[in-house]
């Protein structure tokens, strides 16, 4: 069999693979980049680009109907979800085309349309539309992220159930949407369809909402939602599910000793997601997995394989895309560059984007006690907030952990308006050492969110 040789071959085009091809053929490397689907991966056709210009539809529908306390006031307006598709659509394909046409134009790279799967400890096998190629590399990385967790539910199979994939193609609004989980894909889909005009009903297996944050940061996202009249059954689970032929679905929900049947259109599944590794068939190179199939790496991003790189949401890291994105230039400095850089120190910052949005970064409170750190919290509600109170949106607040002693700051969560954006500020001054005495008398221009970071770190008493 007939095998090309490669300096480094990339399986999956996600938010690692694409920079890394891109890159590495510019550095003079012979590069193959495999893609069973499209380029750009989760991030850029089911998951932040098109979730977020929904969100973006979703937050015009929300202002429309929430603006009379402004003094405007909207007798009628229509969802047209088939044009909210549209645009969401449009904006995906551009992305999409447009990531394609930059991996096009660079000379040394390969881009292959196929799945691929490894035959040997270094070789690989395309399978192609209508044939199969075998190629082998000095390097691989494997970038092959994660997909919907299906769980186990009696009558799942027989119902017509959605994802947050197959979500994305719905050209009409639910009549009333049933979602399993309460993190960030029940969340930020449960709003969105809220706001378009479902009815939306909320599992959540656990007794509450954002399970990995602080307590009061869920409570208040419950008040939130509560708010839009989101329905939560919280320590519950869905054990069963019956559809009528074209009919209604009818879920039966179990909490405690307790069953109760609620009748819904449309079940979304949001109960996580797992790794995309099985198809790989890792055995035939002895690449380590974990028990729930993650490839498993060391801080620098190998494999127990040397040579053989796990990059992005498949090696269990944090599954965001700027993390993917940090994966990739980690492993290209690291190879190219002859530097030395680990994912041990990273920051990791993200931003759950329900309305008003949730910024978080570093340690939270409840991990810090555990820790038994010795640590001071800045508390602020988003109605001492001039800017938000000048916006006519007070919800939410916005916390910081800081270390009694260095005064540095180790953690902050935003729940509330540009949630994200004032956490982002939060973390340059973590990033730079800048301490909370410090913020308390910066000049911010006024009246920006930022400014409302003076009187966070004012509520901390000395
Ligand atoms: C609905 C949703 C919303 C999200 N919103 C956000 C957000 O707002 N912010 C954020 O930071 N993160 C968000 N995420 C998470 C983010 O999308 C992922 O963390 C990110 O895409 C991970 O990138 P990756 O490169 O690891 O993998 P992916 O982007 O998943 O790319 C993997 C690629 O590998 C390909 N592939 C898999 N197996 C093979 C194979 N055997 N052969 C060839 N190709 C293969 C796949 O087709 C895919 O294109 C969201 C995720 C979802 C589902
Ligand atoms: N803004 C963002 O950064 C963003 C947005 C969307 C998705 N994502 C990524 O996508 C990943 C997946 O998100 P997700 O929300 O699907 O998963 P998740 O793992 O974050 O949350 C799943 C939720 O479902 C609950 N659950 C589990 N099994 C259940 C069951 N049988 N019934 C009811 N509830 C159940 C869990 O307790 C948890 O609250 C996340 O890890 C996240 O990184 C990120």
């Amino acid at each position: 069999m007939k095998l090309k040789q490669y300096d480094a071959i990339i399986i999956g085009a996600g938010q690692a693979g694409v920079p890394l091809a891109k890159k590495l053929a510019k550095a003079g490397k012979k590069v193959a980049l495999i893609e069973k689907r499209w380029v750009g991966g989760t991030c850029v056709n089911d998951g932040c680009t098109p979730t977020k210009a929904w969100v973006a539809s979703a937050k015009a529908a929300w202002t429309v109907t929430n603006s009379a306390h402004l003094g405007i006031k909207v007798k009628n307006y229509k969802i047209d979800m088939a044009l909210i598709k549209k645009r969401k659509d449009d904006i995906v394909l551009n992305a999409r085309n447009g990531t394609e046409k930059a991996l096009d134009k660079i000379s040394g790279l390969d881009l292959l349309y196929g799945e691929a799967s490894f035959t040997g400890e270094k070789t690989i096998a395309v399978k192609m539309q209508s044939s199969t190629k075998h190629i082998k590399a000095g390097w691989i990385f494997i970038n092959t992220g994660t997909e919907t967790v299906i769980p186990k539910i009696e009558g799942l199979e027989a119902v017509n159930y959605l994802t947050s994939t197959s979500i994305l193609e719905l050209n009409k609004v639910p009549e009333h949407l049933l979602v399993l989980g309460g993190n960030y894909i029940g969340l930020e889909f449960g709003q969105m369809f809220r706001r378009f005009g479902s009815k939306v009903t909320l599992i959540e297996r656990s007794a509450r909402l954002l399970g990995k944050e602080d307590e009061d940061i869920a409570v208040e996202m419950q008040k939130i939602l509560k708010a839009e009249a989101i329905a939560i059954h919280f320590s519950s689970e869905v054990i069963r599910l019956k559809q009528k032929e074209k009919g209604k679905i009818t879920a039966t929900i179990k909490t405690g000793d307790e069953e109760k049947k609620v009748k819904c259109s449309h079940v979304l599944l949001a109960v996580g997601r797992a790794p995309r590794t099985q198809i790989l068939n890792l055995q035939n190179t002895g690449v380590e997995i974990d028990k729930k199939g993650y490839i498993k790496v060391n801080n620098k991003l190998e494999t127990n394989v040397p040579g053989i790189y796990a990059l992005g949401d498949v090696n269990g890291g944090p599954p965001f895309t700027h993390i993917a994105y940090n994966d990739y230039t980690i492993v290209y400095r690291n190879l190219i560059e002859g530097t030395n850089y680990n994912t041990d120190e990273r920051p990791v910052p993200y931003c759950m984007y329900t309305d008003p949005q949730m910024g978080r970064v570093g340690i939270s409170e409840t991990d810090a006690k555990k820790k038994g750190l010795d640590i001071k919290v800045a508390h602020l509600p988003m109605a001492r907030v001039a800017r938000a109170v000048e916006v006519g949106d007070t919800r939410g607040f916005m916390k910081a952990i800081v270390d009694t002693k260095t005064k540095k700051i180790l953690g902050a969560t935003v729940l509330g308006e540009e949630g994200g954006e004032i956490m982002s500020v939060l973390q340059m001054a973590m990033e730079g050492g800048v301490t909370y005495d410090r913020i308390r008398y910066c000049v911010f221009a006024h009246p920006s969110y930022s400014e409302s970071l003076n009187n966070l770190f004012m509520t901390i008493e000395e």
